[in-house]
């Protein structure tokens, strides 16, 4: 039986037409379609329940979707999972690991499993963890586990991997080793797949956003093109003390323009930016007698597009 296409060498990483996924009454998955291209990284952000890791573990072949057409590397995971899993890596949520065994051990394991594995000492050496080489997994803290498992996912050397909130409860040096790394990889053409609750994570590394709310795709495009700004109108944000009197404020600029606190201390101004919008805002700051920090026009961060796309109310 055919297992790869003919033209897999030139099909897309991930290839997600119209996928649905239910678990009894709940909808996890809604007629999702997704694409990555070789060689990229795709960034899937999504409040909790959103359907992110459904998503991911379908593309694994861990799940058998109800209905859709996935294919990964040209190859369906689920009817040929056994080939398509020596070419990808996967590092699921919270880890997954033999609690009792050493951490280099785990690793070799992992590598002997691989036919052309990367040498385990020198990737436990790149992710900082040679000296945590013999402590048993359950005693390595949060941060080391995380990435050990990063570790066994790309000891295989993979062609995709799958990084499921990769450097949740890292801390800041870890999560930058982390990122240097996800980055040497698409420097090496692997494709990523990462889901992430770091805005900061996403506009980094990925090439792509795919912004997941109630299993559907809400929005997508590069980091850039998501935080344009929209309806011809512009922005102006700064930050500064807490409830300044904005209405204050107002009367000083043109009438289209509206101003909100969004966060305690943060402000956005909408309507037309021009020099002398600035020129107004900074002085009604000086009379104020605050001082208006980074002052910034034209773009909405991407916390602010995904808080507007998915609400700011607490999901279950
Ligand atoms: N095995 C399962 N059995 C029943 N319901 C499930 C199962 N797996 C996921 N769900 C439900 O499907 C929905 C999507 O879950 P999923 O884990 O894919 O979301 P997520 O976007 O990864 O969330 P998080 O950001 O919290 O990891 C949720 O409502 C979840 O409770």
């Amino acid at each position: 039986m055919e297992v790869v296409s003919p033209d897999a060498d030139d099909s897309p990483a991930l290839d997600v037409r119209g996928l649905n996924k239910r678990f009894g009454d709940t909808v996890a998955v809604a007629n999702l379609d997704l694409r990555m291209e070789r060689g990229h990284v795709l960034a899937l952000l999504g409040p909790n329940g959103a359907g992110k890791t459904t998503t991911v573990e379908t593309c694994e072949g861990f799940l058998r979707p109800d209905s859709g057409e996935v294919r990964v590397l040209g190859v369906d995971p689920v009817t040929h999972g056994e080939r398509l899993r020596p070419r990808i890596g996967v590092m699921p949520q919270g880890g997954g690991a033999y609690p009792g065994a050493r951490a280099a051990e785990m690793l070799e394991l992992i590598a002997s499993c691989s036919a052309h594995p990367l040498d385990p000492a020198w990737l436990l050496d790149t992710l900082g963890l040679t000296a945590a080489g013999r402590t048993p997994y359950k005693r390595l803290s949060g941060g080391q586990q995380q990435r050990l498992s990063l570790a066994c996912a790309l000891v295989g050397r993979p062609e995709l991997v799958f990084l499921d909130e990769p450097t949740a409860g890292m801390d800041p040096q870890a999560r930058r080793l982390v990122w240097e790394l996800i980055a040497a990889l698409r420097a090496d053409g692997v494709s990523v797949l990462l889901t992430t609750h770091l805005m900061d994570e996403a506009e980094t590394l990925a090439d792509r956003v795919v912004i997941v709310d109630h299993g559907r795709a809400v929005a997508e495009g590069t980091a850039a093109e998501l935080t344009a700004p929209h309806d011809g109108r512009q922005e102006l944000r700064f930050r500064s003390q807490p409830a300044l009197d904005l209405d204050l404020l107002l009367t000083a600029l043109p009438e289209d323009c509206t101003a909100s606190e969004i966060r305690a201390g943060e402000y956005v101004i909408h309507g037309e930016i021009d020099p002398q919008t600035v020129s107004t805002v900074t002085a009604w700051c000086a009379r104020q007698d605050v001082l208006a920090h980074e002052l910034r026009v034209d773009r909405r961060s991407l916390e602010d597009v995904f808080l507007d796309l998915t609400g700011r109310e607490l999901r279950s």
